[in-house]
């Protein structure tokens, strides 16, 4: 599969070129030329397929030929060996975990496949990559988790200081070897600016070859449209009208959905929910895309003001409103009001669901008052013990926590402490 530049300023490129590129030189976020739909007969008898079978179809046109499927079969089985179960909480709404991987949050799945792919291209020991990454909390961790130990990959994570959970933090600023840690006195969206100038930064590009595990990097990006084949796996045979609530931030996941609906998943429906980070709820009121900086809230990982991925959602509906607002709802609401929901979805359901999960729930709700037929699953999109101060809090009551939290209670946090993108630049070139 080739790849087009989002700012059409650039050649048409590989797929692996777009991997270890991660941006096109024009600064666009790259697009596959085509995508072909599955067919119906895939979606019918999805029941008989494994997860591994759904994502290899899924996935196989955006990769091949340059991963053989040979190849691709055991770097799709690698990345999936674990689970991805929906839970039922009434006749209208169900969540989808997410966070069952090894730093759980739903980032594994695309860290994990995108570290394989980047292995493949490297076999030869001939292409060293840096990896830069900006983080608002959970990409940082799984990016380190999955790249750890990848011979010829140096991972570089810039997280904005005191604005991620104390988990999060040690999961990403504990693992040494490969992977350093880069605490910026700023914002995500500071972090995400500094890395996309690096990309276009020739003193820096002349010396090294960088790329970005951020969504916007299309191997990291493009496997999570595989949940939304999981869930419908799971709850077709219930329900006809399924909508997913997809908790967002830099829309990098709910664009995978709408990947997966063109590709002929039979999904009518989007709800985008998100905390007060609200630029998207607001361009589908008032028709302007205006990115204003992020503000600090419980659900950090979607503190984000200027969305990256709103551009390829953009291109799936061909730049036309209408359709993007017949496909897509958005909500957006206060930490208040994640807070009230978290308490709600536990009383009522006995069920412990993380800032981010309860502002999915909250867009549910939404969403039903105005088409109570439909079955609205939301996305659980990280663990409730990676916000245990929030969680623990809010519902009155000590959390287990599981092996993978443990593992990285009590190691000791490595980070540089970086100001400006000079800072960054000195450190890339060191
Ligand atoms: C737990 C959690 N929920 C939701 C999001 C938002 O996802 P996206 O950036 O793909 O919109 C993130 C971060 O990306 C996250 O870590
Ligand atoms: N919410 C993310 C921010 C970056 O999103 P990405 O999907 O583009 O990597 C995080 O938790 O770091």
């Amino acid at each position: 599969m080739n790849y087009y530049s989002l700012n059409k300023q650039a050649p048409n490129t590989s797929f692996k070129d777009a991997v270890i590129k991660g941006l096109a030189p024009d600064k666009g976020l790259y697009f596959p030329e085509s995508i072909t739909p599955l067919g119906d007969d895939f979606f019918k008898n999805i029941n008989q397929l494994s997860y591994t079978e759904i994502a290899f179809q899924a996935i196989k046109q955006f990769v091949s030929p340059e991963i053989p499927d040979e190849v691709l079969k055991t770097i799709v089985e690698e990345t999936l060996s674990f689970d991805f179960p929906v839970v039922q909480l009434d006749d209208n709404i169900s969540t989808l975990e997410l966070f069952h991987g090894p730093t759980m949050a739903f980032k594994d799945v695309g860290a994990r496949f995108m570290a394989r792919c980047l292995g493949y291209f490297n076999k030869d020991n001939t292409n060293e990559v840096t990896v830069l990454v900006a983080t608002s909390g959970d990409t940082g961790g799984a990016v380190a988790n999955g790249f750890l130990g990848v011979k010829g990959v140096n991972v570089v994570i810039l997280y904005p200081s005191g604005k991620v959970s104390d988990i999060q933090e040690k999961q990403l600023t504990t693992l040494g070897k490969n992977i350093t840690a880069l605490e910026v006195n700023g914002t995500f969206d500071d972090c995400q600016a500094m890395v996309k100038r690096a990309f276009l930064d020739e003193s820096l590009t002349n010396n090294m070859q960088l790329t970005s595990a951020n969504s916007i990097n299309v191997a990291r990006w493009l496997p999570q449209l595989f949940y939304f084949m999981f869930a419908y796996k799971q709850l077709h045979k219930k329900y006809d009208d399924i909508v997913f609530s997809v908790p967002s931030g830099n829309f990098g996941n709910v664009c995978a959905g709408m990947m997966a609906q063109q590709l002929g998943l039979p999904i009518n429906h989007f709800i985008a929910s998100n905390n007060e980070n609200n630029v998207v709820t607001e361009y589908l009121k008032t028709q302007l895309y205006a990115p204003k900086p992020s503000v600090q809230t419980i659900s950090n990982a979607m503190d984000v003001g200027d969305p990256s991925n709103f551009i390829r959602i953009q291109e799936i509906y061909k730049n036309k409103f209408e359709t993007l607002k017949d496909n897509v709802s958005s909500f957006s609401f206060s930490d208040d009001a994640t807070r009230e929901a978290m308490k709600e979805i536990y009383t009522k359901y006995n069920y412990v669901a993380d800032p981010h999960g309860a502002v999915g729930y909250l867009g549910s709700k939404a969403y039903l008052q105005e088409n109570p037929e439909a079955h609205c699953v939301f996305l659980e999109t990280a663990h409730p013990t990676k916000f245990l101060d929030v969680v623990e809090e809010v519902i009155k009551e000590e959390q287990p926590l599981p092996e993978q939290i443990q593992a990285v209670m009590g190691k000791e946090k490595v980070a540089l402490e970086i100001s400006t993108y000079e800072d960054l630049k000195s450190y890339l070139l060191k």
